[in-house]
């Protein structure tokens, strides 16, 4: 079996993720070999759970592992306060102890939910992540941010809190709807757009292909892309500095999120598709990044079917997405952050934008 395996180096805390079809039959014995005793808790999202669950029972149960089960509904309205409390009573009422593992089993909202619930139980329980998702494989599984939504914004309640180990099947992809996988592959552009650009180059020419399901081309995507991740976070766990790369297009994005109402209106991934066009834009327009390289990120986008624009349908307020904004986590002396870009590869975080060119991209972004 084809298998990569990416160490994120965090000291104590370094774990592996390990990339390629049929990662979850190995689930039991490499779960069972980080000597965590012999029961798990599964914390699954119905959707997957319906799909492969059965799986993952089967490869726990080889390896002697007790399971027990809980699911929480599909969607970003599970990222929140109200099914964290219900997820930890029921967690809670299965009778943990310290030493009970959780696996995330899912994509990018189960991961950051149950990390999440993990972080807190008793102060701190183990876990894993199987990614289930293109846009949790390449990301949400990997470093350790978990948390839920807020009314005042996106991710606004959470964690650091890094798994044990992560295993993406990408196998699993198959039964992925297209559009949630395109979701995802915005977040692998967003790798390449941030600094990589012969990444970005190797996109332009198999992305399509990823999209089709080449098993090839997804596992050297999802492995380019936690190589960048797990370098990063390797350097900047807590997001001191250069961690903020991979926020690249996301405070426009979770503006945007905040204003659709986290539905299926807008997912992140398209959300981050947008919101990166928009962080060019603004480099563009501060003299800082040639047009050509937005026109290209604008073109592949395209070419893949990434929205790269606000659904013009709607009626959006550049007030209110500003206002989104400053609730980002990045402010800093109530000055925003934002992640600019010097051409393809070339990102970089300043909090020196004026506010003008900023309203000026939004607005231009939503006029009819
Ligand atoms: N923690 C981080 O670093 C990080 C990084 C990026 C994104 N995120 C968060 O991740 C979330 C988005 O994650 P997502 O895009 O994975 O969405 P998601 O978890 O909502 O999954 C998308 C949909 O796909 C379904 N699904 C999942 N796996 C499937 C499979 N193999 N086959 C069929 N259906 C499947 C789910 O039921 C769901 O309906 C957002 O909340 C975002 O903020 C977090
Ligand atoms: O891991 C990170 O760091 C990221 O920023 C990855 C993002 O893709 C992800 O959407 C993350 O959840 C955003 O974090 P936030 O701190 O802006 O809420
Ligand atoms: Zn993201």
């Amino acid at each position: 079996m084809t298998r990569e395996t990416i160490r994120v180096g965090l000291g104590p805390r370094s774990y592996d993720i390990v990339i390629g079809p049929g990662a979850l039959a190995e689930a039991g014995d490499r779960i069972a070999a980080l000597g965590r005793g012999k029961r798990v808790i599964v914390i699954a999202d119905a959707r997957v759970a319906a799909l492969h669950g059965t799986a993952l029972d089967a490869a726990l149960a080889k390896a002697g592992i007790a399971v027990e089960t809980l699911t929480v509904p599909p969607g970003e309205a599970t990222k929140s306060m109200t099914v964290l409390a219900g997820l930890l009573d029921r967690i809670l009422g299965l009778g943990i102890e310290r030493g009970t593992l959780l696996v995330a089993l899912g994509g990018g909202v189960v991961g950051d939910l149950a990390g999440f619930a993990a972080a807190v139980a008793l102060r701190g329980l183990d876990f894993v992540q199987i990614p289930t998702t293109l846009l949790a494989q390449v990301d949400s599984s990997v470093g350790g941010k978990t948390g839920v939504n807020s009314q005042h914004g996106k991710n606004l309640i959470g964690a650091f809190h890094q798994p044990l180990l992560v295993l993406a099947d990408t196998a699993l992809l198959a039964t992925l709807p297209a559009r949630e996988l395109r979701a995802g592959y915005a977040e692998v552009v967003k790798y390449g757009a941030l600094g990589d650009a012969g990444f970005f180059d190797w996109l332009q020419d198999n992305g399509p292909k990823l999209l089709a399901g080449d098993g090839a081309a997804t596992i050297q995507a999802v492995k380019r892309s936690c190589e960048m991740k797990a370098e990063i976070v390797g350097q900047d766990e807590r997001e001191a500095a250069q961690r903020a790369l991979l926020n690249l297009g996301h405070t426009f994005g979770h503006a945007l999120e905040a204003e659709t109402g986290y539905g299926d209106a807008l997912l992140h991934g398209e959300a981050v598709a947008i919101g990166m066009v928009m962080a060019f834009d603004l480099s563009v327009r501060l003299g800082l990044c040639p047009a050509a390289d937005r026109d290209r990120l604008v073109r592949h986008l395209d070419a893949v079917g990434l929205p790269t624009r606000p659904d013009r349908s709607r009626s959006w307020s550049v007030d209110a997405l500003l206002h989104h904004m400053t609730r980002d986590k990045k402010v800093r002396d109530g000055r925003l952050t934002f992640i600019l870009v010097r051409g393809i590869g070339q990102a970089f975080v300043t909090n020196e934008v004026p506010a003008e060119p900023v309203a000026a991209v939004l607005a231009d972004a939503i006029a009819a």
